[in-house]
């Protein structure tokens, strides 16, 4: 199917024109062209069934309440998912018991979802609603797979095809998750350009994709701040609704025949909010099968959408159109209110405890209102333009006797206050709630939701010209290089502080051992100088590129995991472009402290220092690399970093004679980087120094004779001569390309499909999408 999206603009309050930046070939184009072009969305219709879904996860007894007297131990997730929807039974879901043995036992099971079926239909745009902690955004990292740990049960199905989620729906859907992860160091342009380059079909020429990118770029009224930075922590960039804008365009810009969207209007103003829902149902109209969870949507924006998926505790309390749950509720004595937004009613009176009001314009309507509220039987307080709503009942009573003092009027409306009336509406809200969704599986309306997920609307499966392809590997390495390196340029404060630090580390070695000499002392202090030159090289060289790396590392999965590239492109346009950093500054830090300190002034042994100099930083980069690969969190491979580090110095060869390493440790030396790069030092500077000394009649005198006459008897004695200045340099380029392979490694396994994926794909082995 192949249908339109008309364009909604002429809206977005810029000044008619948007410039698209794409650099020397730099063109206006006049916003009303833009407005008429038409974006093709071809679409096929696509219906995403999901069937006796639960998702449990094991956590510590403190952070669930579950392990109370008269809780019921939880059925294993199989089987208690496999009867789930049929039959809900209320306290599985609050129960949680300790797993049987071992460590687990320290752990009890929680239940986010409880075998929940359901299906999203194509062409319809449909909200996912709930009390915060429903398991709203759960249930869409369970449909993208994106499960972190746990365990999933169920099946997923898409046209009929039982699929596995993890594998197949991020290379058929788009997802825009609640936490818009994007590179900060990207303008909004260059983010939307990314996904089109790395993204729409490799057939489309790039004329084609670029005017999409000026098109989603208008249709979601982000032509303003199309080149603002994103933006990061530390430095300024667009708001947060631009920001959740963007997430969506990126995703938007694909013509995905689904899309996934977790809160895409929060942070958004009334307005902002609005339109973008606009333009999410204008997708839906044009065939896409659009779901979003939403957190009080507006009444304008929650008559938007075409159907609702009410989730309360993991489960089902309602799914169908939109239009239908007022009545549906109001058939379980729960009727919305007149004038009131459904959605705020849902909230605040049947899943939470608070009392509903009504907005009155005037003394007559709020009489008419009044009277139509007691013929319902329902406690509502009558309140005038402007109260805000939702508010609490003291609120609302506080304001009214306020009106009243300064108007005489509204005194009615206080007696409403002050005497409720008995009605289903107040009932404690969890025993309403479980009430409510004991009466889902036995309903009319579930059982057509049922019906429509075993026998979907279209039954052709998925097809192997569904699934995205990404662009190829001299794109993805070409977009992947030029963005790292404008990331590297652009990513100034760091720039800044490597050259700071490079240039006063320098000064202050060089200054520190300043003109070292020829006597006796200076071995010591030449010694001295080597070594510290290596391990600051190497702490350096590791923690600059591990820290970049861990705030970049959650950018990267992201961006993997919704198939914007492959690991290779990636990691090998990001060791290329930080190539020339990391020559630049160890070569920059040799230079200045050489001839400070007056080290053997001699073209070609300088060169061989600052040679291995820049070896000794590659290899602290890609260590540096790999354990921002292993690890998640910054603290954590800030504390690895001395752990492994610091012993490897001791092993260096200075600090510990090489000859007297503990048998234990005798492989310590063989892996220590620092310990090559201090002998390839050692060897280049020692190579031809005689030293001098003071005999004991008082004459100087040179070489033999002298405690440590010459430079290499110095190397003999620290038992760095069994190996060249070329075979420590060879060890430490071998070393260099072992720390990125296993960088590499960590890094692929680490961005596979998480653990619970697995599961659900093991659990469902049939599942065969042609990919
Ligand atoms: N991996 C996990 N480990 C432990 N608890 C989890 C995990 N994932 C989700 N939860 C819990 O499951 C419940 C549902 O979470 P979820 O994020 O799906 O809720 P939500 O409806 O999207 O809420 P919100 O609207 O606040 O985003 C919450 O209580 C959450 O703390």
């Amino acid at each position: 199917m192949s249908r339109v999206l008309q364009l909604h603009g002429g809206d977005g309050g810029g000044d008619g024109t948007a410039t698209t930046g794409r650099g020397s070939n730099a063109m206006l184009l006049r916003s009303s062209s833009v407005v008429e072009q038409k974006l093709q969305f071809s679409t096929r219709p696509m219906t995403v069934a999901f069937k006796d879904l639960s998702f449990t996860v094991m956590v510590k007894p403190n952070t669930y309440p579950a392990a109370k007297a008269g809780d019921k131990a939880p059925a294993p997730a199989a089987s208690a998912s496999a009867s789930a929807s049929a039959s809900i039974d209320v306290d599985a879901g609050a129960a949680a018991a300790p797993a049987p043995r071992g460590k687990k036992q320290l752990l009890v099971e929680k239940k986010i979802l409880k075998g929940v079926t359901g299906s999203f239909e194509s062409a319809r745009f449909t909200a996912i609603m709930g009390a915060s902690g429903a398991g709203k955004t759960s249930l869409l990292n369970v449909l993208a797979g994106e499960v972190a740990a746990g365990t999933v049960d169920g099946t997923v199905s898409v046209n009929g095809q039982s699929i596995d989620p993890g594998r197949i729906m991020r290379r058929i859907a788009g997802f825009v998750f609640q936490d818009d992860i994007i590179l900060g160091t990207m303008t909004v342009r260059e983010a939307i350009t990314m996904s089109a380059l790395l993204r729409l079909p490799r057939s489309l020429s790039l004329e084609t994709k670029m005017t999409r990118v000026d098109i989603v770029i208008q249709l979601l009224r982000l032509d303003k701040c199309a080149d603002t930075l994103i933006g990061s922590a530390h430095v300024k960039g667009v708001s947060g609704g631009e920001r959740k804008r963007t997430a969506v365009a990126m995703e938007m810009i694909t013509n995905p025949s689904i899309l996934f969207c977790d809160e895409p209007t929060s942070g958004l103003d009334a307005f902002s909010a609005f339109s973008l829902c606009q333009t999410l149902k204008s997708l839906a109209d044009a065939g896409c099968t659009v779901v979003a969870t939403i957190h009080q949507p507006s009444s304008e924006v929650y008559h938007m959408f075409d159907e609702l998926l009410l989730l309360a505790d993991g489960r089902v309390m309602y799914m169908g159109e939109l239009e239908y749950a007022v009545e549906y509720f109001g058939a379980r004595g729960f009727s919305c209110p007149r004038y009131t937004n459904p959605a705020d009613y849902f909230f605040m009176s049947i899943l939470n405890d608070a009392t509903h009001s009504v907005f009155v314009e005037d003394a007559e309507q709020e009489e008419k209102v009044k009277e139509e509220q007691e013929e319902e039987g329902k406690n509502v307080i009558v309140a005038p333009n402007p109260l805000p709503v939702p508010m609490d009942l003291d609120a609302v009573a506080d304001f009214l006797l306020r009106d009243a003092t300064e108007t005489g009027s509204y005194h009615s409306a206080m007696e409403d206050i002050v005497t409720k009336q008995e009605s289903p509406i107040n009932e404690k809200a969890d025993v309403r709630v479980q009430r409510l969704l004991n009466l889902w599986p036995t309903s009319e309306q579930s059982a057509f939701i049922k019906n429509r997920a075993d026998n979907p609307a279209h039954t052709d499966g998925v097809k192997s010209t569904d699934l995205k392809v990404g662009a190829s590997f001299s794109t993805q390495f070409m977009f992947l290089g030029g963005r790292a390196f404008k990331n590297a340029l652009r990513n100034r404060f760091m720039v800044r502080a490597r050259l700071g630090q490079t240039v006063f580390l320098g000064l202050l070695v060089g200054l520190i051992f300043l003109q070292i000499g020829d006597d006796q002392a200076s071995v010591q202090n030449r010694t001295g100088a080597l070594f510290f030159v290596a391990t600051n090289i190497i702490m350096t060289g590791t923690m600059g590129t591990m820290t970049v790396f861990s705030t970049e590392k959650n950018v990267f999965l992201r961006e993997f995991s919704s198939r914007y590239y492959k690991l290779f492109p990636y990691f090998a346009s990001k060791i290329l472009v930080e190539l020339p950093f990391n020559i630049f500054f160890p070569f920059l830090y040799v230079a200045i402290l050489y001839f400070l300190i007056g080290f053997q002034a001699t073209a070609t042994k300088f060169f061989i220092m600052a040679f291995t100099t820049v070896l000794l930083a590659n290899c602290g980069a890609a260590f540096g690399l790999l354990v921002g690969s292993m690890t998640s969190d910054l603290t954590v491979a800030m504390a690895s970093v001395p752990m492994i580090l610091l012993p490897l110095i001791i092993f260096s060869g200075l600090l510990l004679n090489l000859d007297d390493t503990p048998y234990e440790f005798y492989w310590a030396p063989y892996i220590s980087p620092v310990r090559y790069a201090y002998g390839a030092f050692l060897n280049n500077e020692m190579d031809g120094l005689v030293f001098t000394c003071t005999l004991p009649n008082g004459m100087e005198h040179r070489g033999l004779g002298c405690p440590n006459p010459t430079g290499e008897a110095v190397v003999r004695n620290l038992s760095f001569h069994t190996l060249s200045v070329l075979e420590n340099c060879i060890i430490l380029i071998c070393i260099w390309v072992v720390l990125l392979g296993i960088g590499y490694t960590c890094l692929y396994r680490g961005s596979r499909r998480p653990s619970g994926a697995r599961m659900l794909s093991r659990a469902r082995s049939s599942s065969t999408a042609t990919e």
